[in-house]
C-alpha cells in the first residue's frame, strides 16, 4: 500500500503534510530527522508505549536523533493539569530545547496534551503528530487545536498550535480495540454530515471494511484529512465555517464533562455519536431537518456500534438543567448566548448562533424520557 501525502498548506512557514499508509511508524526516524532537530521528546501513553514506544525510539536513534520518553497513564483522565505538569516537566528533564521536537505519539489525548505542552515548552517548540487510533488519523492530528480539559469543561486550556508534520501508520489500527475504532467512527461520519452526503452513503456502504481495514479504512482516513485540512486552511482559528467541525459537539463536551471524563463510562467519539444524533433530532424538532434524515443517521451510527441517545450514558449523565450548565461553558457562546451546529438535512450542516436556552432545555427534558 502506498502512502498517501495531504498537504496542509497553511502561510508564515506553517505548511505541512499529513502522511497516511501502512507502517510508517517502523521508518519515523529520517522523516522527523528532516525537520532538522537533535533531540526529540517522545509523548505517548503507558499503553500505546509498550506497543510501539521501542520501535519508535529506535528508528529515532538510527536517524541520530536523541530521545526521551514521557508516558502518561491512557484515557481522558491525562488531559488535565496534572498530565500538563507531567508532560512539560518530563521534556524539561530531557532537556528538550527551542530547536527540538516533541513527538505526539499516541491517541487524541497525547496529541491534544502534548501539542499544548510543546506550545507551551519554552514558550513554543515545534511538534510532531503520530497518531494512533482511527480518531487521531481522522481528526484530532490536524488542524492544531491542542489543550487539556478544566473541571468546568473540555478543551477549556488550551492554545492553537499546529503540528509540523503528521504521520499516520494506518497499520497501527490493527491493535486498537474495536470500542476505540467505533469510538473514532463517529469523527469519519461526521465529515459526510457536515458537508459531503456522498461521503456520507459511502461510510454507510464500507463501514464493514473500515472496521477490518484494507483500502477502505486507508481511503477514509485521507478523505478526512483532506477535508479537515481544507477547513483548517480556509478558518485556522475558528473565526467562522471552522465552528462546522464542532457538530455535536456542544452536546458531547456537556456530556464528558458530566461523566468526569473517565473513559470507561464514555470516550470522546461516544460522546460525539450521541451528540450527532441529538444535534440532528433537535433541528428535526426546529422543524429544520426532515424527521427521516435525523433517523438515519441514529440507525447508521447504532449499526456502527455506537450509541445514540442520551439513556446509553453509563451511570446516567444528568439532568437537563445540568446538560444546559454544562454547555453554557462551550466556546462557541457568544454574549451568553448558546451557539450549536444544526442541520438541514444530511450534509447540509450550519451554523446557529442565539439559540434559545429554553428550546434546548425543553429538547433535553423530552430526550431525558
Ligand atoms: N485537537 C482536535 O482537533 C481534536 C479532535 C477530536 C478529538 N480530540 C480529542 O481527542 C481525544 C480523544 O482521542 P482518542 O479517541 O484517540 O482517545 P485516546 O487518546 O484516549 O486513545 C484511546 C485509547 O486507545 C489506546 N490506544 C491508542 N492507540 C492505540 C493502538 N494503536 N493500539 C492499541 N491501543 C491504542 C489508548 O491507550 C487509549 O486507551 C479527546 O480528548 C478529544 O477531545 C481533539
Ligand atoms: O478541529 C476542530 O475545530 C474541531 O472542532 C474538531 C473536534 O472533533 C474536536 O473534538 C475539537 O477538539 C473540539 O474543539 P473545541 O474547540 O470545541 O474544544
Ligand atoms: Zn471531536
Amino acid at each position: 500500500m502506498q502512502t498517501q501525502t495531504v498537504h496542509v498548506p497553511l502561510d508564515g512557514g506553517r505548511a505541512y503534510d499529513i502522511l497516511v499508509g501502512r507502517g510508517l511508524l517502523a521508518e519515523i526516524g529520517p522523516r522527523v530527522a528532516a525537520l532538522e532537530a537533535r533531540a526529540v521528546g517522545v509523548v505517548s501513553d503507558e499503553t500505546v508505549a509498550a506497543e510501539y514506544g521501542e520501535a519508535v525510539l529506535a528508528s529515532l536513534a538510527r536517524a541520530g536523533l536523541r530521545t526521551g520518553l514521557i508516558a502518561v497513564a491512557p484515557g481522558e483522565a491525562s488531559k488535565s493539569y496534572a498530565g500538563f505538569a507531567q508532560v512539560c516537566d518530563g521534556l524539561i528533564a530531557h532537556r528538550i530545547e527551542r530547536g527540538d521536537l516533541v513527538l505526539a505519539l499516541g491517541g487524541g489525548v497525547v496529541g491534544d496534551l502534548a501539542g499544548f505542552a510543546a506550545a507551551s515548552l519554552r514558550r513554543g517548540v515545534r511538534f510532531v503528530q503520530a497518531p494512533t487510533t482511527l480518531l487521531a488519523q481522522v481528526d484530532s492530528s490536524v488542524g492544531g487545536k491542542t489543550g487539556i480539559n478544566s473541571p468546568h469543561g473540555k478543551n477549556l486550556v488550551g492554545a492553537f498550535h499546529q503540528p509540523s508534520l503528521v504521520i499516520a501508520d494506518t497499520a497501527s489500527l490493527d491493535t486498537l480495540s474495536l470500542r476505540e475504532m467505533r469510538a473514532g467512527y463517529a469523527e469519519v461520519a461526521k465529515y459526510g454530515l457536515i458537508d459531503d452526503p456522498d461521503f456520507f452513503a459511502w461510510c454507510e456502504a464500507n463501514l464493514a471494511e473500515i472496521y477490518a481495514g484494507g483500502p477502505a479504512r486507508e481511503s477514509a482516513v485521507a478523505a478526512c484529512c483532506r477535508a479537515k485540512a481544507g477547513v483548517v486552511v480556509r478558518d485556522e482559528r475558528e473565526d467562522g465555517e471552522r465552528a462546522l467541525l464542532n457538530l455535536g459537539h456542544t452536546f458531547a463536551h456537556a456530556l464528558e464533562r458530566l461523566t468526569g471524563y473517565q473513559s470507561a463510562r464514555l470516550v470522546h467519539g461516544e460522546a460525539v455519536a450521541i451528540g450527532l444524533c441529538l444535534a440532528f433530532r433537535f433541528s428535526a424538532r426546529l422543524g429544520l431537518c426532515p424527521g427521516q434524515d435525523a433517523g438515519r443517521v441514529a440507525n447508521h451510527l447504532a449499526l456502527a456500534g455506537l450509541p445514540t441517545t442520551l439513556a446509553q450514558v453509563p451511570g446516567g449523565c444528568g439532568t437537563a438543567d445540568q446538560l444546559l450548565d454544562a454547555m453554557r461553558q462551550d466556546k462557541k457562546v457568544r454574549d451568553g448566548a448558546l451557539t450549536f451546529i444544526l442541520a438541514r438535512g444530511i450534509g447540509k450542516s450550519f451554523i446557529a448562533p442565539g439559540i434559545e436556552a429554553g428550546a434546548v432545555r425543553e429538547f433535553l427534558v423530552a430526550e431525558l424520557g
